[in-house]
């Protein structure tokens, strides 16, 4: 392999976390924030909520001091000014008064002053220091500090009195918690969120034609919203002992506070995103928030018993929920104590209608047992800690909505969520008109009237009343998680509904439920497009509207990506946390990982595989540039991406291109395809190789495409999905087919079945033909045999498999320099990924001529075959190796036995290839892990990396990572990155 060090996207990029000292591309540290917990157990009142920041501490002078200096070093937080967020906001910013942007508040006055005493959950005790209206009355132009509140990675925050808010007239506004007859609120929570909902609703604000959106929105709460809200201090949550098994790390313990404070005080949305780098244990972090819950309320059904004034809450209208019936018995204590009620569920029932369950966590199937495991072991083994679990999978699962009730947590999947849940419809035309542009990667520019007409058709049917899965209605056929009203959803793994149209999204979105959650390390994989689908989800009002998403987010990136992005970010704020495996939490790195390196192996075709890939790139390119003079290219926009991938096989291996991936006959299938008419298997082979074949499951392009007998396309691990786990239903909409192994086909098995009928073999002579027969015992690509070296290497510091080597525990070949840890004796292991199940079949013949023991895990494997693979592999020495396909293998996996991750070929989205890395580079990881991604030189591969390149920029400029300024260019792929592709 020839290394070229090329940075990790997490490694150099300026980060920040939450009260925070973040690193910059330099190295240098930025002002730091220490934290400050008072635990349960600390003398005086019990504390749960703290405030994590001690600049409060310094003397006003040196706040003013810190405050100035921030703002003249040309950082976010600074630079971020009146007038700038008076552009975001579209204000002239000459209409700002000159002293809004310079008054700081004496210290006396700070509004959040050091607390003595704080709150417990529970008994709801109102902090010591309350400040008073006067005091309030210079809250809104309180001097930044360093404690100011930042959910957003890589920036400090805005100084606050960099901030004004003005009314519908230009005037000043005073902030909600001055306004008349306003009560102040004490709690940790207080502020943000509930105090802008307080002041539209109860001072007469109104938007009008100047501060509306496009469409009617009012983005002005937003940033009020957001402006509130970084004027409180960083706090974190303390969970009461006997909960959890393992104590909270502090990042999670700020996650945990935050959510608290979005499930109970919200008016943008009650819940959020959770995006944290995967392997930070976001997991956890949503345990720890259903425990805290419980816990609270268990402490408010006692004083619902001793006061009996139960009141009702409407927490979130847009469920269905006329009926509703929400008890909210703490709001008593915040009666009594001033305090922020939280929220009962289990007095009442939101909705009559339906049964009331509690937090329902949708995850893809190969995580399922993960979080099944999480809650086992993380959750403090008592009778009143544990938490009783169904997991909601397997055609034995009930189909009672009632048995759902009956748990505190219920586990299920995306494939699932698909099957029973209705749909949510697209909303307007408009999203027609962006759907169809933007389908299945094209960009807008190619977008295809066909299809409008076809997506038009369905709403049209919809609204003749059919029973149809589109109509958003519960009908006969939904399943039992759409019949119960959820507490609160968790989508872990969200990613997976960033495209909006997909029908895992309009199921997810059509969940009815009070708080909502998408937990994500990499939300954004293409464009910003993808938070839509989260808004959607999350109701994040005004952008769960598409219309008001492009006007207040697309609209001004493409006017002014610099600023578009900015506010892109500040709208973050108030929705999403995140921090990165780089973010400084008051002056502590977040997490202590050993390091990452990663690795761009750039590796030579042998002559012959060149010449084949020269042969099958020159054909490609004269395709391509066949459609881009008829001016087709939109037409062929799924025969093109077909060409790469061929050039992508390519590259990994010949056979791949030469058809050894669709080989695999199924000998159920074939069986059953035999006594079809020859009229149905020709149809089934059309349907199959036509160049509009888009993947019904995940709207891609099939890979190893199959047909099902019901005529819908599918990549095999897609289909295989059903096939080993939930009800072996079809995936494509309103398809309710039975799907079983004898009705899903590959090419090669009807063409086998078709060649067959036509020279008269009889079945019964049938025979799966062996792969090593079909294409000879040369199985070595380079990039095969480059790994296997690679692998022998690993393997030779294991004396008791080579004899030759003495293991010292140094891995000095691999790792460059000797690392301490104590579990430097365990022997190196490597994960192998590719997003070719062929590949992966390759790899597996090359290996099985080697003395190394691998497992695999694919997405054609039943659950309980993925997890004794990875079980295997995190525990048995003698298993060095697990060969994985990146579509199953990518997501939520904890396999930190791992020290080596091998990417055998480039995925679009760098973070789908982060995603895959991050399965051994996370908590519990000891030892340091090298990455290598194989490319081969001279090839497509290395245009998909300059890609990949713009994506990460994208992806940077969106959340503040970096400090590019060009990522509003990067989107899907555009006729120009075909071009650039095939080198026209
Ligand atoms: N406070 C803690 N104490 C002990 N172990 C922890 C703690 N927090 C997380 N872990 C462990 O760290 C590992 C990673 O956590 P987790 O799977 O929750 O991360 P994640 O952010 O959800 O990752 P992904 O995005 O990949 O799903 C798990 O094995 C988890 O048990």
């Amino acid at each position: 392999m020839e290394p070229i060090d090329i940075s990790s996207s997490d490694s150099d990029v300026e980060i920040s976390g939450a009260g925070g000292t973040y690193r910059s591309s330099n190295g240098g540290y930025r002002s730091s924030t220490s934290s400050r917990i008072i635990s349960p157990d600390a003398p005086g009142p019990s504390n749960y909520f703290v405030d994590a920041g001690d600049t409060q501490k310094l003397p006003s002078a040196r706040r003013a001091q810190v405050s100035e200096k921030s703002s003249s070093n040309g950082d976010f937080s600074s630079s971020l000014n009146h007038k700038r967020l008076s552009t975001l906001v579209d204000i002239p910013s000459n209409s700002l008064p000159e002293s809004a942007a310079k008054r700081v508040l004496p210290s006396s006055l700070q509004p959040y002053a050091p607390r003595s005493n704080s709150v417990k959950i529970g008994e709801f005790r109102t902090s010591a220091h309350t400040p008073s209206i006067s005091e309030k009355s210079h809250y809104s132009h309180v001097s930044s500090s360093t404690d100011q509140r930042n959910h957003m990675n890589g920036r400090d925050r805005y100084n606050s009195d960099d901030v004004v808010m003005l009314d519908s007239k230009r005037s000043r506004v005073l902030p909600p918690t001055l306004m008349h007859g306003k009560a102040s609120s004490a709690s940790p929570f207080a502020g943000t969120s509930d105090s802008v909902y307080r002041s539209t609703v109860n001072n007469n604000y109104r938007p009008t034609a100047e501060n509306e959106g496009d469409d009617g929105y009012d983005e002005r709460l937003i940033m009020r919203a957001v402006i509130e809200d970084i004027n409180q201090p960083v706090l974190e949550a303390e969970l009461p002992d006997g909960l959890l098994s393992v104590a909270l790390l502090k990042h999670q313990k700020i996650a945990l506070a935050w959510m608290l404070q979005k499930e109970t005080k919200s008016c943008t949305c009650a819940g959020g995103i959770l995006a944290d780098d995967q392997g930070l244990g976001k997991t956890i972090s949503m345990i720890a928030l259903i425990q805290m819950q419980r816990f609270m309320d268990s402490g408010t059904k006692s004083n619902v018993a001793s006061n009996g004034i139960p009141e009702a809450l409407n927490l979130d209208d847009d469920d269905d929920n006329t009926n509703a019936a929400v008890v909210s018995v703490d709001q008593i204590n915040s009666q009594q104590t001033g305090l922020t009620p939280s929220v009962s569920i289990s007095v009442g029932s939101f909705n009559r209608r339906k049964p009331a369950a509690k937090t329902l966590v949708v995850c893809p199937a190969s995580v399922l047992r993960q979080w099944a495991r999480e809650l086992d072991e993380k959750v403090y083994d008592s009778e009143e800690s544990k938490l009783s679990v169904l997991i909601y999978h397997g055609g034995n699962r009930t189909k009672d909505p009632t048995e759902l009730a009956k748990f505190d947590v219920v586990l299920t999947t995306y494939a699932l969520v698909t099957n029973e849940v209705p749909k949510e419809p697209l909303a307007d035309q408009e999203d027609l008109e962006f759907v169809h542009g933007e389908a299945n990667g094209l960009h807008s520019g190619f977008s295809a009237p066909k299809k409008k007409k076809k997506e038009i058709t369905i709403k049209k049917k919809t609204k003749k009343g059919r029973c149809d899965i589109d109509s958003g209605s519960l009908d006969c056929s939904s399943g039992a998680l759409a019949k119960v009203s959820w507490y609160r959803v968790i989508l872990d793994e969200a990613q997976t509904i960033k495209n909006h149209r997909t029908q895992v999204a309009r199921a997810c979105c059509r969940l009815r439920a009070k708080k909502r959650w998408c937990l994500s390390g990499t939300p954004i994989q293409n464009t910003v497009d993808d938070l839509y689908s989260y808004f959607r989800f999350l109701r994040y009002d005004p952008y769960a509207k598409y219309k008001s998403f492009c006007a207040g987010i697309k609209l001004p990136i493409s006017r002014n990506s610099v600023q578009g992005y900015k506010k892109l970010q500040v709208l973050l704020r108030t929705v999403m946390l995140r921090r990165t495996k780089d973010t400084y939490i008051g002056g502590e790195p977040i997490i202590n990982l050993p390091p990452k390196s990663i690795q761009l192996s750039k590796v030579d075709f042998s002559p012959d595989e060149r010449m084949f890939y020269s042969k099958l790139e020159a054909e490609s390119r004269s395709q391509f540039k066949k459609y881009a003079e008829a001016g087709t290219v939109s037409q062929n926009y799924a025969n093109i991406l077909l060409l790469l991938l061929r050039l992508r096989q390519a590259c990994d291996h010949p056979l791949l291109v030469k058809g050894f991936n669709s080989a695999f006959v199924g000998k159920e299938a074939y069986k059953m395809a035999r006594s079809l008419p020859r009229d149905m298997l020709f149809n089934l082979l059309n349907l199959l190789e036509s160049s509009k074949a888009i993947c019904r499951a995940c709207d891609d392009p099939p890979e190893d495409a199959v047909v099902t007998m019901c005529g819908h396309v599918f990549c095999n691990q897609c289909v295989s999905e059903s096939l080993t786990g939930d009800d072996h239903t079809c995936p494509a909409v309103g398809c309710k087919e039975q799907l079983g192994e004898d009705i899903v086909y590959s090419e090669a098995t009807l063409r086998k079945s078709l060649s067959d009928s036509l020279s008269n073999i009889p079945v019964s002579s049938y025979s799966v033909p062996e792969k090593q027969i079909e294409f000879g015992n040369n199985f070595c690509s380079s990039k095969i045999r480059t790994v296997l070296e690679f692998l022998n290497s690993m393997n030779s510091s294991r004396p008791e498999l080579n004899g030759s080597v003495p293991c010292n525990g140094d891995m000095p070949s691999r790792h460059g320099k000797a690392y301490s840890n104590s579990r430097t004796e365990l022997p190196e292991k490597a994960i192998i990924f590719s997003q070719w199940t062929g590949m992966l079949d390759l790899f597996e013949m090359s290996l099985e001529q080697t003395s190394l023991v691998y497992r695999r895990l694919d997405g054609t494997m039943t659950l309980n075959a993925r997890d004794k693979a990875v079980k295997d592999f995190n525990t048995d020495p003698e298993v060095t190796v697990m060969l994985m396909s990146l579509k199953a293998g990518n997501l939520g996996l904890n396999m930190v036995a791992a020290c080596h991750i091998i990417l055998l070929d480039l995925w679009w989205n760098p973070t789908t290839e982060d995603q895959a890395i991050d399965r051994a580079h996370r908590i519990g990881q000891t030892r340091p892990v090298t990455v290598s991604r194989l490319t081969i030189k001279d090839t497509v591969e290395d245009r998909i990396l300059a890609l990949q390149e713009e994506k990460r920029k994208m992806v940077s400029s969106a959340f503040g990572d970096g400090q590019d300024r060009s990522g509003g260019a990067a989107t899907r792929l555009t006729f120009e990155d075909l071009t650039y592709l095939f080198r026209v």
